[in-house]
């Protein structure tokens, strides 16, 4: 039986409804968001987080701040779009779906350009649904796709949250574990916490426990043994950027994951929505890496764990060489090596 899936962004009658992350596990709020500020906060704020969902939040929000657009003409619309798309831009630099999601909105207001504005803001509104329903048959089929690899009985790491609530639904990493239980499979998941936001600790074992789905959280740093013990046979993960060589951007963590994998000969999978690779971006040393705000660090668990003026580093993305991945896992079928001239034929 399928799992019912908690939506963590949707949008009707003008209002974006947002799944607030940043209080899982202990609280499930929704934000009631109907200003293009309030939707660039949410996203910058990690209260929806995960590639896919910030490129469906980010067009829904777009739809806010046109509402009170001008209707004159094209052009005087076009421009309050083009103010509002470089707004949003600026909330998160590293998930390449949220530029995306607003350059395809971008397009099909231009595809329309002829019709009354109000015609083109209601193809704006069909535009960011199809963007949330194209996700969720994405990454269905990202985990059908998966599960060809996968076997009943088996243990998989993952890092971080690439679940339902990081997509429209299903999720890319956890897409696999998901239909593994429709099938009456059981493959067990070992969670990173993945400090310091504690995206794996949060809300990938909130997520699979709610399904039933038989998780155990560990720290960033009993990765290692874990694989050492034998316990782990496949790692799947994930991302937020491929690059064209095949190189990957995800949450910080991800590379050392990936070496471990590699020294205990354990595969190591890449779960990517065809949206999330961008072929314009040549290696992973061209994709620009958020770094976010000391605090996270040094208070994020609720505490001060650090001196006062202590320096700070906090990357939230590393990017995995495309030699670590033994496989990206694609909607439209499984990548193994040879990326720099697999990956372009996803766009055929
Ligand atoms: C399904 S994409 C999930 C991807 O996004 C996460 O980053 P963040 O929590 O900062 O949005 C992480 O890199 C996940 O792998």
């Amino acid at each position: 039986m399928e799992h019912t899936f908690l939506q963590s962004v949707t949008f009707k009658e003008g209002t974006l409804y947002i799944l607030d992350q940043t209080k899982l596990p202990t609280i499930t709020e929704f934000l009631e968001i109907t200003e293009i500020e309030d939707a660039w906060d949410a996203i910058k704020q990690l209260k929806v987080r995960g590639a896919p969902a910030i490129g469906i939040a980010a067009a829904y929000g777009l739809l806010l701040g046109l509402k009170n657009a001008p209707e004159e003409n094209f052009d005087s619309f076009y421009g309050v779009l083009k103010e509002n798309l470089t707004y949003l831009e600026t909330s998160r630099p590293t998930a390449v779906n949220l530029f995306w999601a607003l350059k395809r909105m971008d397009e099909r207001a231009k595809l329309e350009r002829e019709k009354p504005v109000a015609e083109i803001k209601a193809a704006l509104e069909e535009e960011a649904h199809l963007i949330r329903q194209e996700d969720e048959e994405v990454c269905r089929s990202i985990g059908e796709h998966a599960l060809t690899l996968f076997h009943d009985g088996m243990t998989v790491l993952t890092h971080c949250n690439a679940g339902g609530i990081a997509t429209a639904k299903y999720g890319t990493a956890l897409a696999p574990i998901y239909l593994a239980k429709e099938k009456g499979w059981d493959i067990k998941v070992y969670a990173d916490e993945t400090r310091p936001l504690l995206q794996g600790a949060r809300l990938t074992t909130w997520e699979l426990m709610q399904a039933g789905i038989d998780v155990t959280l560990i720290t960033d740093s009993m990765a290692a043994m874990v694989m050492h013990k034998g316990l782990i046979q496949a790692v799947i993960v994930g991302c937020d950027r491929v690059a064209a060589n095949g190189d990957v951007a995800n949450k910080i963590g991800t590379y050392g994951v990936a070496l471990l994998a590699k020294a205990h000969n354990i595969p190591f999978y890449v779960a990517a929505p065809t949206p999330t690779v961008d072929l314009d971006t040549k290696t992973g040393h061209d994709i620009p890496i958020e770094e976010r705000g000391m605090e996270e660090i040094t208070e994020g668990l609720g505490k001060q764990t650090a001196p006062e003026g202590v320096k700070v580093f906090n990357p939230a993305f590393d990017v995995t060489p495309h030699e670590l991945i033994t496989a990206i896992i694609t909607e439209k079928g499984i990548i193994k090596g040879n990326y720099q001239e697999e990956l372009p034929k996803l766009f055929i």
